[in-house]
C-alpha cells in the first residue's frame, strides 16, 4: 500500500496506462474533495435551486459551489433533483446525441436509481422503464427514489439477470451498469481503495461476463446497449466489450466528443472490428472515474413483439376492467390508465404499455408498478403518499403552501402545528411542491409521511 492507501499494483497498473506524470495528478486529484453535483427533475423544478455552474454534457445537470444539507431540504424529498455525480450523466448525452428511439427501456443493476431516473426523465410519457435490482435492500432505495421521482413510468423488479432469459430481443435499451472493483470511486469511498485487489477485479470481471452472458441478448434488432462501469482496468472495460461482441451480434457505435469536456476516447479492437468506450478521469473531468461504451444491436436480430394475452392472470395483481378505468380517469382527471389492484389498493399505469407488462410480469419478480393512488373506500380515497409525490393531478384536494420549518416538522413526522382552513385531506406544498398529505380532523392533525422514510436525528 502507498500512503494514501493504495494498493501499489493499482498504482502499477495505472502508471502503465496513464503515464507517471499525469499519474501524479490523478493520484493528487484522489485527496481533493469529490464535486456536488445535481440532476434536477424537469417535471418539478425548471431552475437549479443553488449556486452552480452546468454540466456540459447534460441538460439537467449542475455542479454545486457548496455542498448543501440536502437531507434538510423539502425540495430534495419531493423529487425536485437528484444527487448524482456528473460522469453517469453522459448517458443523456448518449440518448441526445443518438436520439435513441423511446420505448421499452431495461435498467438491468438499478439501485440506487440514479441512472434509472435519467431514464425516466428521457422516456418521460413516451416510454416505458423496468427498472431492475436483485438485491433486496437497494431494491427498497430504487423504489423509493422512482417514486419520489415521480413520473409513474416505470416497473420495479428484483431478479437476478438470468429471470431475464424469456425476455429476449424485447427491449430498445439495455443499460448494464455493472457491480465493479469501483477503481472510480476511490476517492469518494475509501472502502473501495482498501477492497482493491487483482483478485477483486478477476473476481468482478468473471460476474460481468455473466451478466453479459445473460443480458447481451435482451437487446432487440435495432436497440442499443449500453455497458458501464466506475473503473479504469481493461479487464472489466475493454475485455467485456470483447466478450459480448464475441457472444452476440453488435455494431460499434461513436459518441462524438467535445475537446474541452476532457473525456478519453479508446478503440476496443474485437473479431467483429473496432469498437468505443469513454474513460472519465477524477483530475481531468469534474466527476468521479466513470467508463462506458454504446453498441448497436443489428437492424435484423430478433424482435420479440408482445402478444395480447387473453386472460390476465397474477398471483397478486388484479386487472381493473375497463368500464372502471374509464370512470377512475374521469373522477381523478388522468388519462389513458390501465389501473391494477393490489391488496385493496390501485396502481396507476399507462395503457399504451398494458401489454409490454403483461409480457414482463411473467417469470419477474414485481415490486412496483406506475403510480399506486390508494385505496377506495365507500366514495373517499385515502391517497397514497406516491400519489402526492407524482406528478398526476390532485384534482379535488385542498393544499397548503408550508414554510421550511413546517416542511421539515412534516418529513419529520413531528406534532404539526399547521392552521388549516379545511378539514379532510390537504396536501402540503413547500415552493409549490407537492411534499406529501396531512388530514385535518378538526381537533387534530395526522402526518401521513411514510414512517420509513422520516428525517431522523437532524
Ligand atoms: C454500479 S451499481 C448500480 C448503480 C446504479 N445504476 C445507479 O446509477 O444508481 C451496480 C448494482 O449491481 C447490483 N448487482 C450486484 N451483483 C449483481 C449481479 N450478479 N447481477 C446484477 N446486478 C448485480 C448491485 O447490487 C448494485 O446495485
Amino acid at each position: 500500500m502507498s500512503e494514501a492507501g493504495i494498493h501499489l499494483e493499482f498504482q502499477k497498473r495505472m502508471i502503465h496506462q496513464l503515464g507517471t506524470v499525469d499519474y501524479e495528478d490523478f493520484e493528487l486529484s484522489l485527496q481533493k474533495e469529490s464535486p456536488t453535483t445535481v440532476r434536477l427533475n424537469p417535471f418539478k423544478i425548471q431552475s437549479c435551486p443553488f449556486e452552480g455552474n452546468p454540466i456540459p454534457w447534460s441538460e439537467f445537470g449542475f455542479s454545486l459551489e457548496k455542498r448543501p444539507a440536502f437531507t434538510l431540504d423539502p425540495l430534495f424529498h419531493a423529487g425536485a433533483y437528484y444527487v448524482q455525480e456528473a460522469s453517469s450523466m453522459f448517458i443523456s448525452e448518449v440518448l441526445r446525441q443518438l436520439e435513441i428511439p423511446k420505448g421499452i427501456f431495461l435498467d438491468l443493476a438499478a439501485a440506487p436509481g440514479g441512472k434509472s431516473t435519467l431514464l425516466s426523465t428521457y422516456l418521460a410519457q413516451e416510454g416505458l422503464l423496468v427498472a431492475n435490482e436483485v438485491i433486496q435492500s437497494r431494491n427498497q432505495i430504487l423504489k423509493e427514489n422512482l417514486i419520489k421521482w415521480g413520473l409513474g413510468n416505470s416497473i420495479v423488479t428484483q431478479n437476478d439477470p438470468a429471470h431475464f432469459q424469456e425476455l429476449e430481443g424485447f427491449f430498445d435499451l439495455v443499460l448494464i451498469d455493472a457491480p465493479c472493483s469501483g477503481e472510480g470511486m476511490f476517492r469518494k469511498d475509501p472502502e473501495a481503495r482498501k477492497e482493491w485487489s487483482p483478485d477483486h477485479v478477476r473476481l468482478c470481471a468473471g460476474r460481468q461476463q455473466r451478466i453479459l452472458d445473460q443480458a447481451g441478448g435482451l437487446v432487440k434488432g435495432g436497440g442499443y446497449l449500453i455497458y458501464s462501469t466506475c473503473t479504469f482496468n481493461e479487464q472489466e472495460n475493454e475485455e467485456m466489450i470483447r466478450f459480448l461482441t464475441s457472444e452476440f451480434a453488435y455494431e460499434p457505435v461513436r459518441i462524438k466528443l467535445n475537446p474541452e469536456w476532457q473525456i478519453e476516447e479508446s478503440e476496443v479492437q474485437t473479431e467483429e472490428g473496432t469498437f468505443f468506450g469513454y474513460r472519465f478521469y477524477p483530475h481531468r473531468v469534474e466527476g468521479e472515474g466513470f467508463f462506458i461504451s454504446v453498441l448497436k444491436r443489428p437492424n435484423d436480430a430478433y424482435i420479440l413483439e408482445p402478444r395480447k394475452k387473453k386472460d390476465f392472470k397474477h398471483q397478486f395483481l388484479k386487472l381493473v376492467d375497463e368500464k372502471t378505468c374509464k370512470a377512475l380517469d374521469e373522477e381523478l382527471g388522468f388519462e389513458n390508465s390501465q389501473y391494477y389492484l393490489l391488496n385493496d389498493s390501485y396502481f396507476r399505469f399507462p395503457e399504451m404499455w398494458k401489454t409490454h407488462l403483461e409480457q414482463v410480469i411473467h417469470g419477474l419478480n414485481i415490486r412496483y408498478l406506475g403510480t399506486e393512488i390508494g385505496k377506495k373506500q365507500k366514495n373517499e380515497w385515502i391517497p397514497s403518499h406516491d400519489w402526492a409525490v407524482s406528478i398526476l393531478p390532485k384534482n379535488g384536494f385542498s393544499t397548503k403552501e408550508v414554510s421550511l420549518e413546517e416542511a421539515l416538522d412534516f418529513l419529520r413526522k413531528n406534532e404539526q402545528e399547521l392552521i388549516l382552513e379545511e378539514t379532510g385531506w390537504v396536501l402540503l406544498t413547500y415552493q409549490n411542491l407537492p411534499i406529501g398529505w396531512v388530514k385535518n380532523l378538526g381537533n387534530r392533525i395526522n402526518n401521513y409521511y411514510p414512517k420509513e422514510w422520516r428525517i431522523r436525528n437532524l
